[in-house]
C-alpha cells in the first residue's frame, strides 16, 4: 500500500472537516477524491503531506507515518496544492530551479522525468510564472511537484480553472507518470475527470460516500434514469420537480436526468403530463447513469 488512512477526523473550531475517513491506495495507482468545494478534500490532503495533524486517526504514506516520519515524507512526496504554489515574480526557469534546490537537486539530474511536460513550457522559460496562462502555469506546478523524483504525487485540484484542452492534456500526463511507477492521489470537482481514475473515493461533508472503480459506482445505480428534453429548460425543470412522482430531477447538458418513484413507470405518462404544462418538442428516453449521478443520489 502506498498510502493507509485510518479513522482520520479534523476540526476547526465548530466546522468537522474531516469524519472518520478510512481508505487506502495501492502503489502505482490513479486514485481520485471527487467531491465538492468544501467536501474535506484539501485538508485531507494537508494531513498526507504532513501540513495539518488529524485530530484523531493514524495515516502513513509510502510506508512513513505521517507524524513520526514526516521528514521522510516531505523527502518522498510531491504536493501541487490547489492555490499558491508557484512564485509569480520568478520566472518559468527560475521556479523550478528554486524546488529543485530545496529539494538537494538539480533540474538536469531529474530532467527525464518531466522533459514531457518541461518542453511544452520551455519556449517560455524565461517570463514570469504570474504572466502564465492557467494550462501553463498547470504544468509548471506539476514540473516543480516532480523535480525530485517523488514516490507518491498529490494534486489538490489541479485542473480548476483550466481550459478543456489544457485539462485533457493533463489527464494525459497523468497516465503517464503512473506509467512511471509514480502513485498518484489527485482530487477534482470534475465527475468527468472521475471516470479516468483506476479508483475514485466520492467525498462530502467530510464523510466518504463511497469507494470504487468508476465503473463499479456507475453501476451501483438501480433506478432506470431517463433524458428528458423539451422546449423550454427552465419550464421543464420546474415542472418535473412539481411532478408528484418524481425522484429526482437533475439538470444534466442539453438534458434533465430524470427518475420516477414508481416501478411501473410509464414514459406516456410523463410526456401528457408535460405536455399539460404547455411544453412542446418533449423527448424521454431511457439513459444511463453517470458518475455524477450516483454522487447526487448518495449525497441526497
Ligand atoms: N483553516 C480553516 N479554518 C476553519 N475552517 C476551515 C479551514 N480550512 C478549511 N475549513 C473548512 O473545512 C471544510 C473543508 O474544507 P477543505 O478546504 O478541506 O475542502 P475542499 O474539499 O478542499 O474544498 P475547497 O475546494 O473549497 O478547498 C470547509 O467547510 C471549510 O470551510
Amino acid at each position: 500500500m502506498s498510502i493507509k488512512i485510518a479513522n482520520i477526523s479534523k476540526s476547526y473550531k465548530k466546522v468537522n472537516a474531516l469524519k472518520n475517513i478510512s481508505f487506502e491506495v495501492k502503489s502505482g495507482e490513479l486514485f481520485g477524491l471527487i467531491g465538492p468545494d468544501g467536501a474535506g478534500k484539501t485538508t485531507l490532503f494537508r494531513i498526507l503531506t504532513t501540513l495539518l495533524i488529524a485530530n484523531e486517526g493514524v495515516a502513513s504514506v509510502a510506508g512513513f507515518d505521517v507524524i513520526t516520519d514526516y521528514k521522510s515524507i516531505r523527502k518522498n512526496v510531491g504536493y501541487m496544492p490547489g492555490k499558491f504554489s508557484l512564485y509569480q515574480d520568478l520566472t518559468v526557469e527560475e521556479n523550478l530551479d528554486f524546488f529543485a534546490t530545496i529539494f538537494g537537486t538539480t533540474i538536469e539530474e531529474n530532467y527525464d522525468l518531466i522533459k514531457d511536460i518541461y518542453i511544452q513550457i520551455e519556449p517560455f522559460k524565461n517570463r514570469r510564472a504570474g504572466k502564465l496562462s492557467g494550462g501553463m502555469k498547470q504544468k509548471l506546478a506539476l514540473c516543480c511537484a516532480l523535480i525530485h523524483k517523488p514516490k507518491v504525487l498529490f494534486l489538490d485540484e489541479p485542473t480548476t480553472g483550466v481550459d478543456p484542452v489544457s485539462r485533457k492534456e493533463f489527464w494525459e500526463m497523468l497516465k503517464r507518470l503512473q506509467q512511471k511507477g509514480i502513485t498518484i492521489l489527485v482530487s477534482t470537482p470534475y465527475m468527468d475527470e472521475a471516470a479516468l481514475c483506476d479508483r475514485i473515493a466520492l467525498i462530502q461533508g467530510g464523510k466518504i460516500l463511497e469507494i470504487d472503480t468508476p465503473a463499479a459506482i456507475v453501476k451501483h445505480y438501480l433506478k432506470p434514469i431517463y433524458n428528458v428534453s423539451a422546449n423550454n429548460m427552465y419550464q421543464l425543470v420546474n415542472s418535473l420537480k412539481a411532478y408528484e412522482y418524481n425522484h429526482s430531477v437533475y439538470p444534466f447538458g442539453e438534458f434533465v436526468h430524470y427518475t420516477d418513484r414508481r416501478s411501473d413507470f410509464n414514459p406516456a405518462e410523463l410526456k401528457v403530463y408535460l405536455e399539460s404544462k404547455k411544453l412542446s418538442n418533449i423527448t424521454i428516453e431511457k439513459t444511463v447513469a453517470t458518475i455524477e449521478d450516483t454522487f447526487m443520489e448518495l449525497a441526497k
